[in-house]
């Protein structure tokens, strides 16, 4: 099992996918297996939020969701890490600021799934973000539209990379992003949360009975 740091070298290209995977589903693995095919990657790391700055609701402890996560993911060029718990970073633009400084010479693409692009433009330093790394974004149910007419897509209209040309998008100078229309995946952590799949937090313990009521 992957421990500390995970391991890159100068020159590789790295997808990461950041989330909260709370929890981990079929629709990570499948977007994750998608951009190994489509996007010339060498390496994809899942990277295990401590918990997203946007949502007020805290995530499962951290290590349940690692822990989940590998289970589900399993694939050579894959590694789950909980690179942010270790880095003390929570916004995406100061995970790839201090990613890239551990990591000289390393290549990072962020990756994310249609409904993040529609909503992109309000993470803390976005623009950042778009100019720091190229970005690929992975189709969604019902989420194209938002994301394509969304401000990020809007504004960065000009650095939009034709799919055909996405295996390369790591080797390109950001700003450069991708819209992959893959096949779709309908699995959602929210739904399996509110399936019970997933309790957010232990059931809530019954308040001790008190002494019966008297009989009427
Ligand atoms: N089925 C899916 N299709 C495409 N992208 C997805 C899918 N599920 C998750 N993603 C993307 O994976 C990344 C991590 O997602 P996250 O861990 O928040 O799961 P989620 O299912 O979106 O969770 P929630 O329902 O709680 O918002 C995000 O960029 C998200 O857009
Ligand atoms: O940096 C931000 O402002 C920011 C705002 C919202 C989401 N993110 C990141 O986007 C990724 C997906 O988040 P989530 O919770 O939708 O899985 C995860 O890595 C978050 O840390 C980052």
């Amino acid at each position: 099992m992957q421990t500390g740091f995970p391991i890159a070298r100068p020159g590789q290209v790295i997808g990461l996918l950041g989330g909260s995977f709370d929890p981990a589903h079929g629709g990570h693995v499948h977007i994750t297996l998608q951009a190994l095919a489509r996007l010339g990657l060498d390496r994809l790391w899942w990277v295990v939020s401590p918990g997203n700055p946007l949502k007020l609701r805290g995530p499962a402890a951290l290590d349940r969701r690692m822990a989940e996560a590998r289970r589900l993911m399993r694939h050579p060029r894959v590694t789950v890490t909980d690179v942010e718990a270790r880095l003390g970073t929570r916004h995406t633009a100061d995970t790839l600021a201090a990613l890239r400084a551990r990591y000289p010479g390393v290549r990072f693409v962020w990756i994310m799934g249609a409904d993040n692009l529609a909503t992109f433009h309000h993470w803390d330093r976005w623009r950042d973000i778009m100019e720091g790394v190229p970005v690929a974004v992975l189709a969604r149910p019902g989420q194209g539209l938002a994301a394509l007419r969304s401000p990020a897509a809007t504004i960065y209209r000009r650095f939009r990379v034709a799919p055909g040309a996405a295996q390369g998008l790591g080797l390109r100078a950001p700003p450069a992003w991708t819209f992959l229309t893959v096949p779709m995946h309908g699995a959602s952590s929210s739904a399996i949360r509110a399936g019970g799949g997933w309790p957010a937090a232990p059931a809530p313990t019954p308040p001790p009975r008190g002494p019966a009521p008297p009989a009427p």
